[in-house]
């Protein structure tokens, strides 16, 4: 059950409030230092990851955020046989219980896990939170798209066991935990509640993944019982698919709980709905520290150009700000942000325009003074 206050998203949204806080459950730790400052662990992570983050701190800076940045790297090291984040990264959220992270890159097929993942487990960060909204202004096929997708953070496909049976067999587990079922479905109807959203859509393919998917299903129904004011339903990962790209309206009355990997798939297809990757934040939140990120990765082919469109992580900044109550300042970013966009003089090249990173983020600090 939940033991905490919810926090951060109590206030009604104004009309630039899109991205609202993720946070119904991990409360804010941090405290203000004798300058008046809060400290925010971030880490700027690969690719794209150290250009996007000079960005948002530049915005924060022009908006007087009062938050100091204490960065760290992740890049592994070998602790006991073992690769392992450092040590002063972990302490450094522990210690802050907030942290803005850039996308770390994973080899594919070969090398060290996944860091994401291990921060993710780390801290037990077991909701991941994708709102997927269009920019008004910013013309796409549809103008309507508002989508919150609570994914299921912490297992399912993502739980990394693997192992070769026999040469040319391999297996991998797809782990479901009652627990961790419950605690997510338990978020996402609270997510639902404060957000005035009226309906909860467990997303799922229990017609093949009878037991482990049956389960996550079993335990949404049981939690759906303590919110008799939220309508509860069932969809097939699939059609939902097929429903959003044909018509993603009637998704704006609910939330999506779901199990982890269906989550990453569909947050980048609801992505693609607004103007892409570039524009889409997220949140992992966990009870005792929330480590706020883009939903892209590192974007290698873009790296050192310039090129970056850094809103995804501005994005997800302000979910970080809502979260540590500090609204007015989000509300001030976001506002900027959104008009430049809207205007479409000074856009990055995904968004269709021919402005490099720093004249975006200068456009959006003009609008801040
Ligand atoms: N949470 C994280 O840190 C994530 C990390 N990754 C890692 O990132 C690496 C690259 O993965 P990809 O599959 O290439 O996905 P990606 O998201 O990095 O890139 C996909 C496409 O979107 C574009 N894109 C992404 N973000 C953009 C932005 N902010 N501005 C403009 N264009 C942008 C890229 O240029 C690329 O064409 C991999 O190592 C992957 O494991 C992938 C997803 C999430
Ligand atoms: O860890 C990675 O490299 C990819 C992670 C990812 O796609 C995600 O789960 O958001």
């Amino acid at each position: 059950m939940l033991g905490r206050p919810l926090a951060g998203i109590a206030r009604a949204p104004s009309a630039f409030r899109r991205y609202a806080s993720a946070s119904p459950t991990a409360a804010f730790a941090g405290k203000k230092d004798s300058n008046g400052k809060y400290t925010v662990t971030l880490i700027p992570g690969d690719g794209i990851g150290p250009e996007i983050s000079q960005s948002i701190k530049d915005i924060y800076t022009a908006a007087a955020v009062p938050i100091q940045w204490e960065e760290v790297s992740v890049t592994p090291v070998l602790k006991g046989g073992k690769t392992v984040i450092p040590d002063n990264a972990i302490n450094s959220v522990k210690k802050n219980t907030v942290a803005l992270k850039g996308p770390l890159a994973t080899p594919i097929g070969k090398g060290h896990v996944s860091l994401n993942l291990t921060l993710r487990r780390t801290f037990n960060l077991f909701a991941n939170v994708r709102p997927c909204v269009s920019i008004q202004g910013f013309k796409t096929p549809y103008d309507d798209v508002n989508t919150v997708l609570i994914r299921e953070n912490t297992e399912g496909e993502y739980s990394g066991i693997e192992h070769e049976i026999v040469d040319g067999v391999v297996q991998s587990i797809k782990l479901i935990t009652w627990d961790a079922s419950e605690r997510v479905a338990r978020y996402a109807f609270n997510y639902a509640q404060s957000s005035g959203r009226k309906r909860v859509t467990a997303v799922h393919k229990a017609n093949i993944m009878k037991m482990s998917d049956g389960m996550f299903l079993s335990a949404c129904r049981e939690v759906s019982k303590e919110y008799p004011g939220i309508t509860y339903d069932e969809d097939l990962l699939d059609r939902v698919c097929l429903q959003i790209v044909q018509n993603p309206k009637p998704y704006s009355d609910r939330v999506m709980v779901m199990p982890n990997l269906y989550g990453d798939i569909l947050s980048d297809m609801c992505a693609g709905l607004i103007g892409g990757l570039g524009l889409t934040p997220s949140g992992n939140i966990g009870r005792d520290a929330s480590i706020f990120e883009a939903v892209h990765g590192s974007a290698p082919d873009i790296a050192g150009k310039g090129l970056a469109n850094p809103t995804a992580l501005l994005l997800s900044s302000l979910m970080m700000l809502r979260h540590m109550n500090l609204f007015e300042h989000a509300d001030k970013i976001e506002k900027a942000a959104l008009t430049t966009i809207a205007e479409g003089k000074s856009i990055t090249g995904d968004l269709g325009g021919k402005a490099s990173t720093v004249e975006y983020t200068n456009a959006i600090i003009s609008k801040l003074k």
